[in-house]
């Protein structure tokens, strides 16, 4: 038990018609913490974090964030508490149509946070601390290469200072070096901020960089959770067969149905 953590999670449940995809999930993340959840393809990672995040509703359990159950907050309010938080999304989610430096500051923006006129040198100074150089900002998403869209992808999910940080498979699609080099900006920037994080990934490289704490989702449960120090004496044979990737163990290969 977490003394007041910043995000808990009790008998969370999600299903679509038959399937159960979320079956009770129990979670506390400490301020400041990392959290990493792992998981095979398709175990739920991403429609737990679509719970958190508002996009997907439970059918049952408890969501609560500094202590308020997201359950009792409206639509709006809903929206405004978020505003507080950072995303980064697979693929890095970037709007094609508006120039690097708008999509970095685009949160600052909408919530009025900085007049337009300042927003360009506020994008600059963002890049920076994410190691791109001012004349990125004035280019379109479109040009940059993948390593460089998840780049400005952090720069905007810590533009706002948020206290709260998502990160959907933030090294999916890139070589092993890039992989590397994001997921040491991931750790540098968070713990600068002291913010507090869950990352959802398969990428065993990003669990041993960005993690304080790990756990597994397993068929609708969170089956581990662990310091990072852990992982590899869980005693958990699912963990184990998991984070070796091997084939033999008791996770059996299920053949994918809708
Ligand atoms: N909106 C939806 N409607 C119906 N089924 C859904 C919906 N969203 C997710 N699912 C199902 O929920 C299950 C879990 O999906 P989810 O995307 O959370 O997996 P994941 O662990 O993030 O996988 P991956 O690592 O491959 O991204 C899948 O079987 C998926 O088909």
């Amino acid at each position: 038990m977490t003394e007041n953590p910043k995000i808990k999670l009790q008998g969370v449940a999600k299903r679509f018609g038959r399937k159960i995809v979320l079956d009770g999930v129990d979670l506390e993340v400490a301020k400041g913490q990392s959290l990493v959840v792992i998981g095979g393809s398709g175990s739920g990672k991403s429609v737990l974090l679509k719970c958190i995040l508002g996009i997907l509703r439970p059918d049952h359990g408890l969501m609560e964030i500094d202590g308020t159950d997201l359950s009792t907050l409206s639509r709006s309010e809903r929206q405004a508490f978020m505003g507080r938080f950072g995303m980064l999304f697979q693929g890095a989610a970037l709007f094609d149509s508006l120039p690097v430096w708008e999509n970095v500051t685009f949160g600052l923006l909408a919530a009025k946070m900085i007049p337009r006129r300042e927003a360009r040198d506020r994008a600059v100074e963002i890049l920076s601390r994410v190691g791109l150089a001012a004349d990125v900002a004035d280019l379109n998403p479109a040009e940059l290469s993948g390593g460089m869209q998840k780049r400005v992808g952090l720069a905007r999910a810590i533009a706002a200072n948020p206290e709260i940080i998502f990160f959907d498979e933030p090294t999916t699609g890139l070589d092993p070096i890039m992989a590397d080099v994001i997921n040491d900006l991931i750790a540098e920037r968070t713990r600068e901020l002291g913010a507090t994080t869950i990352t959802i990934t398969h990428d065993m490289s990003s669990v041993r960089k960005i993690a304080d704490r790990v756990t597994m989702l397993y068929k609708g449960k969170l089956i581990w959770t662990g310091d990072k120090a852990d992982l590899d004496h869980s005693g958990n044979a699912y963990v184990d067969q998991f984070i070796h990737g091997r084939a033999e163990g008791p996770i059996r290969m299920e053949v994918l149905k809708a």
